[in-house]
């Protein structure tokens, strides 16, 4: 490891594209217990990089070990922490303030000094960067500081009281994240000694649980740090470095046959090395050269760390030794993993944010140095042949960035006159303004599985009767494996369910769908988890802010916010479920609506084409940059509640015709519209690429016929129909493309959103309603197309329901929507796939939970009065299920739409504005069982020496 001058990071001077896994070994001397116990040092450190093993080895074990093992660093067992800091993971660490990734890792056998060493490269490191920061006075810092503890595979926020595990979060830029993993703003040293004492004292928690201390946890701490005000290879200015470092204590390597006894343990042990376990994997996988399937994804440790492991960081692994002749095998096994190690590949890039501020300047610069190149070619090229092309590459350049420029200018232009009329709305009195990220107002959310074992499960529950009469019903998509008892008989209540005057019982309500990690994609394990019951799916807090329009004397669920910034982008932030997502962001965080590129302020985004290409022509120093938006441009994505899925499941038909339709302005009487770029040639029509004509109008009478039948395939490919899920997706993707174009008639530009829809449709009231129902119609079918959770759509149905001012919300969701849409169309295919998988996996279980709700909060006349009025054979089985299976499913019935409204909103315990005491603004819950865990915190011996 090249040496650090002065104290001074020295970026790239010992570091390449691509650089290996820096390997040290450190090894302790003997314990007191181990020399009571006369046992000898059988290892010996020959030289710096060396270690040896002593003891001669018989012929059978010289064949099967070796004897001498050489790594990057190798550290006797007198060699103080500083030490092994400086030569093994000061450089490495320090990254950090370079705007690189960096991570440390003790890996070790239980005893071996991993604590040990690593409270104090902690230490070291942060007081090294305390005093890079104190010398660089002329940049900007901002640290955040994070920790968290893997246990049995729960992820647990160590800075945080509420012991709820963690979910995993997948984001298509920055991989695995920590759902709500408190960030902490770290000041100065002091304030990091109180961080690590809180740590210590929600450790001392887990271990009293316990009541036993262990090595069985891994422990991160996280250090972000984001730096500015200096330029960086002097091609992107004004920038903003932002990197991360780890500090990560594993558990003992030592395998759960040594450590662990049976039962409850041993499912402790397996959990834990089931991390250790595909660390391991991983390693050796990823040490052959990333050839095949690297598993990261087997354990939470290694989705955690991916990045860490071959990715983008820089990484350090200190293996620790106990010499002890008693641990030998415990230490070959440690030398070999660490033999794997060093021949991992990193690839650490300098994360450099660019704002859009930023990013518009620099393009200027870019046009400008062009058109001076342009104007002064300088030293003529070899041939007039390659002039031509020099030149005219130029123009194109030239001319994709002035169109970059224009369009980012457009942009801001319009999220100015935006705001502009937005605050002319607020000044009239219009909907309040709501400068936060809001979900659903007005929500009542109660741990539903606080009662989890008196809590039926629907789907082995309803034993008696015939087979189901629904044909479309399949019960076996929502089974999950578990068993449960019917309840049918449990509650005698009579309230009238579907018409709303139906009394709550005080059973628990049903939990919202987790939003957040639904456009992430399925994951093998999360189903897995799902299925055992203990899943941190179910793991919810649900924050609900209540948004009290005034004028209007109700609720408003889309909250409204402008970046007031000038010169900044305006924003919108639609009503969103993702409370994740909403806990990590800053109070102020805004969606960025005038962008094509509609991103997530975490998220790296692409920057444009033009950009790309000079970039990557530009950059030809020794690093790569990756460009991201700046958190200053407080761009953010919150729309993760839409599901962008279009697998279809089975369109249920046998919902009572509606008269809701009928009220549909200019509409056919009883037809149903379509957008207007389907065609429907029975001939032609074999997919969706095939339809495309004009408006569409279908009566009922014709649903059977064969261009019906091609519309809705087009619209809602069946399951036959659908081949493989990448087609699906495909075709799916176009549809939404198409609904939108078609949403966007000429009529309907997303350029509105944010004008007074009062003004706009003052003294025409009449047509208002019209274009509200057939914005609704549009809205359903997106939510339809998208698999949308059903809760948000009851939530907009029944709060929007066409007064003047709602143009604004049913604008804004269709805009929110398209975005989404634009997002879910730029990811790989691979991710496409599994956004689709969750999406519908999601619904699915939004279902389920809705039955299971059915079977609490009803009581078996309830219930059956219910299921008559949805035609659902009382002697079939899985009738709460085969209802939820069928809420929102005929998204042209008007009728069938308000009724579905109506019993989410019951099942859910959405209440109406007045039904609410303010205190009950915001509602948290958490519905996971606590969980216990032990370790002797690796900082502990930090936090004693410190205070
Ligand atoms: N290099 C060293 N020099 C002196 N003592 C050491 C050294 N390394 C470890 N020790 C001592 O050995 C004991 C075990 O160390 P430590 O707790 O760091 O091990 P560990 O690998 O973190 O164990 P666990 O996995 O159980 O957390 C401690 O008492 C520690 O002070």
């Amino acid at each position: 490891m090249g040496a650090i001058e002065g104290g001074e990071v020295i970026n790239g001077s010992s570091w390449h594209d691509e650089e290996k896994i820096f390997v040290s070994v450190r090894m302790r001397p003997l314990s007191q217990k181990e020399i009571d116990r006369n046992d000898i040092s059988d290892w010996e450190c020959i030289n710096d990089t060396t270690i040896m093993y002593r003891n001669s080895l018989c012929v059978s074990e010289r064949s099967m070990y070796p004897t001498a093992y050489t790594f990057d660093r190798v550290f006797r067992s007198n060699c103080l922490t500083r030490q092994v800091y400086e030569e093994g993971a000061k450089e490495v660490a320090l990254s950090v303030v370079s705007g690189i990734n960096a991570s440390v890792f003790a890996y070790g056998q239980t005893s071996s000094g991993k604590t040990y060493t690593m409270s104090g490269i902690t230490e070291h490191t942060l007081k090294d960067i305390f005093g890079y920061i104190e010398r660089h006075k002329e940049r900007e810092f901002f640290l955040k500081f994070s920790a968290m503890e893997i246990y049995n595979e729960s992820v647990r926020d160590l800075l945080s009281e509420d012991i709820t595990p963690l979910r995993l979060l997948d984001d298509p830029e920055r991989g695995t994240i920590v759902e709500k993993l408190t960030e902490e703003s770290l000041k100065d040293w002091n304030h990091f000694k109180e961080l690590l004492s809180i740590c210590e004292a929600q450790r001392q928690i887990g271990e009293t649980a316990l009541n036993e201390a262990s090595s069985r946890s891994h422990q991160i701490l996280r250090l972000t740090i984001e730096s500015s005000g200096r330029e960086f290879s002097g091609n992107i200015s004004p920038s903003i470095l932002s990197a991360t470092v780890n500090f990560v204590d594993l558990a003992g390597s030592e395998r759960a046959s040594q450590s662990l006894s049976a039962g409850a343990r041993l499912k402790e042990g397996c959990h834990i090395n089931r991390s250790l376990l595909t660390l391991g994997t991983v390693i050796r996988k990823l040490s052959k050269g990333r050839i095949g399937h690297i598993p990261f994804r087997d354990s939470k440790l290694t989705r955690i760390l991916q990045s860490s492991l071959g990715g983008n960081a820089r990484t350090s692994i200190i293996c620790t030794l106990s010499p002890a002749r008693s641990h030998v095998e415990q230490s070959r096994n440690t030398l070999l993993f660490a033999s794997c190690a060093k021949e991992v590949a990193t690839n650490a890039q300098v994360n450099v944010v660019m704002s859009d501020k930023a990013l518009v300047k620099h393009l200027q610069k870019e046009v400008a140095r062009l058109e001076s190149e342009l104007r002064n070619p300088g030293p003529v090229p070899a041939s007039d042949h390659s002039v031509a092309a020099l030149l005219s590459e130029k123009d194109l350049q030239i001319a994709k960035l002035k169109e970059e420029i224009a369009d980012l200018a457009s942009q801001r232009d319009l999220a100015k006159s935006e705001a502009e009329a937005l605050r002319r709305q607020a000044i009239d009195g219009r909907p309040s303004m709501v400068w936060e990220v809001t979900p659903y107002p007005k929500l009542r959310v109660r741990g539903f599985w606080e009662n989890e074992t008196s809590t039926p499960d629907i789907l082995t529950t309803e034993h008696e009767g015939n087979e189901t009469s629904i044909k479309t019903f399949d019960a076996a998509q929502y089974s999950d494996g578990h068993s449960g008892i019917d309840s049918e008989s449990r509650l005698d209540h009579g309230n009238n369910f579907e018409d709303g005057s139906f009394h709550s019982h005080p059973s628990p309500q049903i939990p919202i769908p987790d939003w957040s990690a639904s456009h992430h994609g399925a994951r093998h394990d999360e189903i897995e988890e799902y299925s055992d019951g203990n899943s941190e799916d179910f793991c919810k807090e649900v924050r609900c802010i209540e948004v009290e329009d005034q004028s209007m004397g109700r609720q408003a669920i889309v909250a409204l916010s402008l970046e007031e910034k000038a010169g900044d982008l305006a924003s919108i932030v639609v009503a969103k479920g993702d409370e994740g997502k909403q806990e990590s962001m800053p109070q102020d965080a805004k969606i960025d609506i005038s962008s094509d590129a509609f991103v997530d302020e975490s998220s790296p985004v692409q920057p444009p084409s033009v950009l790309q290409d000079v970039v990557k022509r530009e950059l030809t120093g020794p690093r790569n940059f990756r460009l991201f938006r700046s958190r200053s441009c407080k761009a953010s994505f919150a729309s993760n509640d839409s599901f962008i899925t279009f697998d279809a499941p089975g369109k249920n038909h046998d919902t009572p015709p509606s008269g809701y339709e009928r009220d549909y302005y200019e509409q056919p009487d009883g037809c149903h519209r379509f957008p207007s770029n389907l065609k429907h040639d029975s001939q032609s029509c074999q997919n969706y690429s095939d339809c495309i004509a004009e408006d569409v109008w279908i009566s009922p009478k014709a649903e059977s016929t064969t261009d019906q039948r091609c519309l809705s395939s087009c619209y809602f490919p069946s399951e036959a129909e659908n081949g493989t899920i990448l087609r699906e997706q495909m075709s799916a993707a176009k549809l939404v493309d198409d609904m939108e174009s078609n949403i966007r008639g000429p009529e309907r530009h997303f350029r509105d959103v944010g004008l007074d829809p009062i003004g706009d449709d003052s003294g025409n009231t009449k047509d208002w309603i019209a274009e509200f129902k057939i914005l609704q119609k549009d809205v359903i079918r997106f939510w339809d197309a998208c698999n949308v959770s059903l809760a948000h759509r009851t939530y907009f149905f029944l709060l929007f329901k066409g007064s003047p001012t709602d143009k604004l919300y049913m604008e804004a969701e269709l805009r929110r929507l398209s975005l989404v849409k634009q997002r879910f169309l730029a990811l790989p295919n691979g991710q496409m796939a599994e956004v689709v998988s969750s999406s519908l996996r999601d619904l699915r279980r939004e279902r389920q939970m809705l039955s299971k709700q059915l079977q609490n909060k009803l009581t078996r006349q309830e219930r059956e009065k219910l299921f008559q009025s949805w035609h659902i054979n009382l002697t079939s089985k899985n009738r709460s299920l085969q209802l939820a299976d069928r809420l929102w499913t005929d998204i042209e019935d008007m009728d069938h739409i308000a009724r579905s409204a109506q019993v989410v909103a019951n099942l859910i315990g959405f209440l109406q504005p007045d039904q609410h005491s303010s205190d009950e603004m915001i509602y948290g819950c958490e519905f996971t069982p606590r969980r216990l865990s032990g370790k002797t915190s690796w900082w502990k011996s930090t936090v004693r020496s410190l205070l």
